[in-house]
């Protein structure tokens, strides 16, 4: 059975320009990039309407697991939309969960969006990539850029992409043993909330850094332990509103030299950054 790869991202920048009006979201001025570190799902098409999750995640009820969220949005906007398909779209799901949770590298995101862009397959809805991308979009901010599937530049909420091309580094990514809720970090009162809206050119020839990093280092000291610990082998920021953080390195080997050297409480593993999203090999 194909096993379909559900990659991580990594923000490479993250910049916040602002609330947005009427909504509980803000302006972001972000690069993600993918890591070639995936969940990976299975699907198994079903003779019925029924939709399973076999691989139940721990801690995530079934009805609030983005997998099963995005199956179901499928499936009635196909309905609603009147997509001729024989299907009855029902499917069997599994899961190899390899992706830490609420680490700030997407994992639910991803899992939504490889959800979509295979039963779109499997199911023959032949559904376009934006009207995927705008399903994904009413699912979380980070879910549109797994279906897009390329290195880029977003603005809106995080939504809106330009295709970049960026060195393809290596990275060790840290994952410190606190889970962080995004709503929470975005409702902090201290979180800077003002940069400049700059352009493409100007951010890419910038030094990098993550807007949400001080707040986010301040309330949780075990992040600020693992930058502190990982600055001292190269230059290190956080992924989203963490907790991971990502420090980059020209080689794996280097990048795994140095994970020798990391205490033995740090949690971490060594990707590739990728401009390509594993998944658009499966997607064609
Ligand atoms: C921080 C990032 O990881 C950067 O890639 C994403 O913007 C977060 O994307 P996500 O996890 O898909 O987030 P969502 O599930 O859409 O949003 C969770 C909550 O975070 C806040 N949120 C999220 C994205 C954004 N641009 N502004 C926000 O203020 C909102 O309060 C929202 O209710
Ligand atoms: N398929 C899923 N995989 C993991 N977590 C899920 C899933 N569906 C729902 N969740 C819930 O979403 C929360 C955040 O998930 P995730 O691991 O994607 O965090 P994250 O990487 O911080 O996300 P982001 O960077 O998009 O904010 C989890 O703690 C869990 O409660």
């Amino acid at each position: 059975m194909i096993r379909w790869p559900s990659p991580a991202k990594l923000n490479l920048f993250l910049y916040i320009t602002g609330r947005r009006p009427n909504s509980s979201y803000h302006n972001l001025q972000t690069l993600f990039q993918f890591l070639d570190y995936c969940d990976y799902l299975t699907f198994q098409v079903r003779e019925d309407t029924e939709i399973n999750l076999l691989t139940p995640i721990k801690n995530v009820p079934d009805q609030s697991n983005l997998i099963v969220i995005a199956a179901k949005l499928l499936r009635l906007y196909a309905l609603e939309n009147k997509i001729h398909t024989d299907k009855p779209m029902g499917v069997d799901i599994s899961i190899e969960k390899i992706l830490p949770m609420g680490g700030g590298i997407g994992g639910a995101s991803s899992n939504a969006a490889t959800v979509l862009v295979a039963m779109n397959k499997l199911w023959d809805l032949n559904l376009s990539t934006e009207q995927l991308m705008d399903l994904g979009r009413k699912i979380g901010a980070d879910v549109a850029i797994f279906i897009y599937g390329h290195c880029a530049f977003a603005e809106g909420v995080g939504d809106q992409f330009q295709p970049v091309h960026v060195a393809e580094k290596w990275y060790i990514v840290a994952r410190p043993d606190v889970e962080i809720s995004t709503a929470k970090v975005f409702g902090e009162p201290d979180l800077k909330r003002d940069s400049v809206t700059k352009n493409i050119t100007e951010l890419l020839n910038s030094p990098f850094s993550n807007d949400c990093e001080p707040v986010v280092r301040q309330q949780y000291p075990e992040v600020d332990r693992v930058i502190r610990t990982l600055s001292k082998h190269s230059l290190a920021r956080l992924t989203g509103t963490g907790s991971c953080v990502f420090a980059e390195f020209e080689s794996e080997a280097k990048a795994r030299q140095v994970q020798q050297c990391l205490p033995d409480d740090i949690e971490s593993f060594v990707a590739k950054g990728v401009n390509y999203s594993p998944l658009l090999n499966f997607s064609a």
